[in-house]
């Protein structure tokens, strides 16, 4: 399980996250949501080590990892899916796989089937290289990419932004699938609030760096939550 605890992340003297909480756990949905700019990638940003906290705590199987390096996280079982998903262009599809291999110790480092069981498009491309792939592709890729290091902790920043409504359909499918196999915790921001809502079993709203809204879905009404997220 993670827990988030109380944190608090700066930019210089902008305050991004006030004393935020959340837990994910296996086997679960935990949903980010808010608009632009409430902090929802500062605290995915925290949970994977990429900016440090200020204040609070962040443990993960029971170890607080908040002052941990971005690369022990990620050996700890911790893997992002980054927002606007950073394939790397030059790569093919096979050497952007095995990028994932750096956080494995050495009997892992193959790419699992399961990967082209869930995404097909990346057998069919894996010559060819990350910056020929649409914008769908490239988050399948990612997202594959993610999976290579066998996280117990997948963390999604808005995997719908930019991707075209079949592919987003798929990657809702893979999400569940991940979910409903229950051996990983899976951390989601989103601002699309019916594909978030549909896969989420915890919701947490941010506005403002602050958590205004969190619960278990079921007990938070629906139209309520929306409402944080229109404009
Ligand atoms: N590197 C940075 N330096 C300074 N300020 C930043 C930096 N990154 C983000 N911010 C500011 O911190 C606040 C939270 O930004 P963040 O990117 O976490 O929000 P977000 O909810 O993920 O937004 P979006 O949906 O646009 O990605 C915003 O006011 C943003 O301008």
């Amino acid at each position: 399980m993670l827990s988030v605890e109380n944190i608090d992340l700066y930019y210089g003297a902008s305050h991004a996250l006030r004393s935020v909480s959340l837990t994910a756990e296996t086997g679960k949905v935990t949903a980010v949501l808010g608009r632009n700019g409430v902090g929802k990638t500062s605290l995915m940003r925290a949970v994977v080590g990429q900016h440090p906290i200020a204040s609070g705590d962040i443990v993960w199987e029971g170890k607080k990892i908040s002052r941990d390096p971005s690369w022990k996280r990620s050996a700890a079982g911790i893997a992002i899916v980054p927002q606007g998903r950073e394939v790397f262009p030059l790569l093919t599809v096979k050497e952007n796989l095995e990028t994932g291999f750096a956080a494995l110790p050495r009997p892992l480092r193959h790419i699992p089937d399961e990967i082209f069981d869930l995404f097909p498009v990346l057998r069919d491309m894996l010559g060819r290289r990350g910056g020929d792939l649409s914008g769908g592709q490239q988050q399948q890729l990612a997202i594959g990419r993610a999976l290579v290091t066998r996280p117990r902790l997948l963390v999604l920043d808005e995997p719908t932004e930019g991707i075209q409504p079949s592919i987003i359909k798929d990657i809702q499918r893979v999400i569940k699938q991940l979910a409903d196999r229950g051996d990983m915790a899976i951390l989601l921001v989103e601002q699309y609030f019916d594909f978030a809502h549909e896969l989420a079993d915890e919701i947490i709203v941010l506005e403002r760096g602050e958590v205004v809204l969190a619960g278990a879905k079921n007990d938070l009404d629906r139209e309520n939550v929306r409402t944080y997220l229109t404009v």
